[in-house]
């Protein structure tokens, strides 16, 4: 298969394309002359309309239920994916690498946030966690969404919970010992996690960190999903180039 992209205007399909942000990305990419949207494709439409369209990258944005057999779809039939879905554990992600296993040359990225703001804020949050002894993240979004927590908190856990591991921190300090069901939130590798789904609400987080005298609060928030279009972009530019699982736009990125 031949890598695309450089001086060729690549053929992409978005899956969810009637969506929030589907439709914010095809407008979006309509823009672009690096790109041409070949196929939108919303829940009632079949799959095959992108092989048919010659698509050589999706953009998947559509629900956790969906995404996987979507992926599956478009691996089996030689089309590199940049998805934004997310619902995503480690399950899945083993999943995922093993149908790459059988498609070596196919790219597949999973991107948890598109907009280079909330991939700063993860990577700003994931650097002060090696100095403070508590970190909590609150994430606030839309009450329109799905999955909770948001695939930008799981993903921040993840990466304090490895800064804190590399700085030889231990758990994060809790005296709670009585709680109703989830007043805590839900724990992922350890660090708390609070979701609020608020009318008017977009997207947005806040990492909060304690020392003993001192907090920093660092927060991002997306006003409208105009900003995640710059990432996708990003994304769609770099999947095919680079074959298997990559986690996290930041891979692409030269921050
Ligand atoms: N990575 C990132 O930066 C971001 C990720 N997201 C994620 O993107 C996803 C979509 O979010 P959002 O746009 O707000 O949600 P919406 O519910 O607004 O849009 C999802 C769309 O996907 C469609 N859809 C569902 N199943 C399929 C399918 N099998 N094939 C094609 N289309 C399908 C739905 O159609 P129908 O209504 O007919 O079911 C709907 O139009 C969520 O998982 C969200 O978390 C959102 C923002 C940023
Ligand atoms: O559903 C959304 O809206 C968003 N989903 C992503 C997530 O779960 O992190 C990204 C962003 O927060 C918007």
């Amino acid at each position: 298969m031949r890598p695309v992209g450089f001086l060729d205007v690549i053929k992409v399909g978005v899956l969810g394309a009637y969506g929030k942000l589907g439709s914010a990305i095809v407008s979006g990419l309509e823009q672009s002359d690096r790109v041409e949207v070949v196929a939108r494709i919303g829940s009632a439409d079949p799959l095959q309309a992108l092989v048919d369209v010659g698509a050589e990258v999706v953009v998947d944005v559509t629900d956790p239920d969906a995404v996987m057999g979507n992926l599956e779809f478009c691996i089996r039939h030689g089309i590199h994916t940049v998805v934004g879905t997310t619902g995503f554990d480690d399950d899945r992600l083993a999943t995922l690498r093993g149908w790459l296993d059988d498609a070596p040359e196919i790219g597949v990225l999973v991107a948890p946030n598109f907009s280079i703001g909330a991939i700063l804020m993860m990577r700003f949050a994931a650097q002060a966690a090696a100095f403070f002894e508590s970190v909590e993240i609150v994430e606030l979004h839309h009450p329109t969404k799905a999955d909770a927590p948001s695939g930008t908190a799981r993903r921040t856990a993840e990466l304090v919970a490895a800064a804190r591991r590399d700085a030889g921190l231990g758990p994060v300090p809790d005296a709670t010992t009585t709680q109703l069901d989830g007043a805590r939130g839900a724990v992922v590798d350890g660090i708390h996690v609070h979701g609020l789904r608020i009318r008017g609400l977009v997207a947005h987080q806040e990492v909060v960190l304690g020392a003993p005298g001192e907090t920093l609060t660092i927060r991002h928030d997306s006003l409208d999903r105009t900003g995640f279009v710059p990432g996708v972009l990003a994304g769609v530019e770099a999947v095919g180039s680079n074959p298997g699982l990559t986690v996290g736009l930041e891979n692409f990125l030269d921050l």
